[in-house]
């Protein structure tokens, strides 16, 4: 057989912490870039003894090595697009701030990992101003949760009017370019529907529900699709909307593993061909 070489292919590069089940941060994010035909490379920024029940250890990487991975990333390869995820600590935030503008990346999607699924802190108090002064300007767009958008608006966030109202004025406050303030941890009408702000168009963007506890990993699956349509060369907005149906699918065909909140599975190309129909389908 003659080997093929494809010379030609979108580079995306994630930005996080390592998740030793499997379901979020880099392992998820890698997942994602590679059911987008998206070669991912990764700088790790801390290492994660985690579950599906939770978090029982975290060890930080130095800043300087967090530096050094993006260096020889961008260096050599190069990188059409970026995610940042789980960043720990105000001296990584700092130094990533520091090479997202030195080495020029672009399109970078911010999701500003505060808490995980099962309820652990990932980010420590202090650093919450650094990532609002220092990176989230340099972002196309962030994508904070219920609960990370309380935080950057300062507002309660109970209903749809809530969260619009939440990424008004994190994109007025925080000079993001663009806000997407995701719904899955909403009760009722509001689970699963996200909220898009770009200083110009107020969008709710909403796709099936899917009633499932495994929803570990949705955020860092979401803000890698992300990543990977901006790689491809999508706009913003259908960035977005894409990758909002690419999770409600792997959502679909959840993984139930473990005794806690299990993954999404990222792998529903594959099991659509094998057959496999996934939850409620
Ligand atoms: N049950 C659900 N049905 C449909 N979509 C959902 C559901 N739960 C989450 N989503 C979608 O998944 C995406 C991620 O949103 P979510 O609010 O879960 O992020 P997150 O809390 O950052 O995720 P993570 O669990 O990775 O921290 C959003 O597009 C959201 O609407
Ligand atoms: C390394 C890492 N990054 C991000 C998350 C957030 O994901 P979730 O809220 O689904 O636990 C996590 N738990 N671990």
């Amino acid at each position: 057989m003659n080997a093929e070489t494809i010379s030609r292919v979108p580079v995306a590069l994630t930005i996080a912490g390592s998740d030793s089940g499997g379901g979020a941060g880099i392992q998820a994010d890698l997942r994602t870039f590679a059911f987008h035909c998206v070669h991912g490379t990764s700088a790790i920024t801390c290492v994660t003894a985690q579950n599906t029940l939770g978090v029982a250890r975290v060890d930080a990487m130095a800043p300087e090595a967090v530096a050094a991975q993006i260096q020889a990333v961008v260096e050599d390869i190069g990188v059409q697009a970026a995610k940042t995820g789980m960043l720990l600590n105000q001296a990584i935030i700092a130094t990533v701030a520091q090479q997202v503008e030195a080495l020029e990346i672009n399109n970078l999607v911010v999701d500003p990992v505060m808490v995980s699924r099962t309820g652990a802190q990932l980010i420590d108090d202090d650093a919450i101003k650094t990532l609002l002064q220092q990176l989230i300007p340099l972002a196309a767009i962030i994508t904070p949760n219920r609960y990370e958008a309380q935080i950057l608006s300062g507002l309660p966030i109970n209903t749809l009017d809530d969260m619009r109202a939440a990424a008004q004025v994190i994109h007025r406050n925080l000079k993001a370019k663009a806000v997407l303030v995701k719904g899955g941890g909403m009760q009722g009408n509001a689970r699963g529907v996200d909220i898009w702000f770009d200083g110009q168009h107020l969008e709710t963007l909403t796709t099936k529900r899917v009633d499932t506890k495994n929803t570990h990993g949705t955020g860092c699956t979401l803000s890698a699709a992300i990543a990977s349509n901006l790689a491809k060369g999508q706009n913003l907005y259908q960035a977005v909307t894409q990758a909002k149906e690419y999770v409600t699918t792997a959502l679909t065909y959840s993984l139930n593993i473990g005794q806690g909140q299990g993954p999404v599975g990222h792998f529903f190309p594959l099991l659509q061909n094998d057959g496999y129909r996934g939850v409620g389908v």
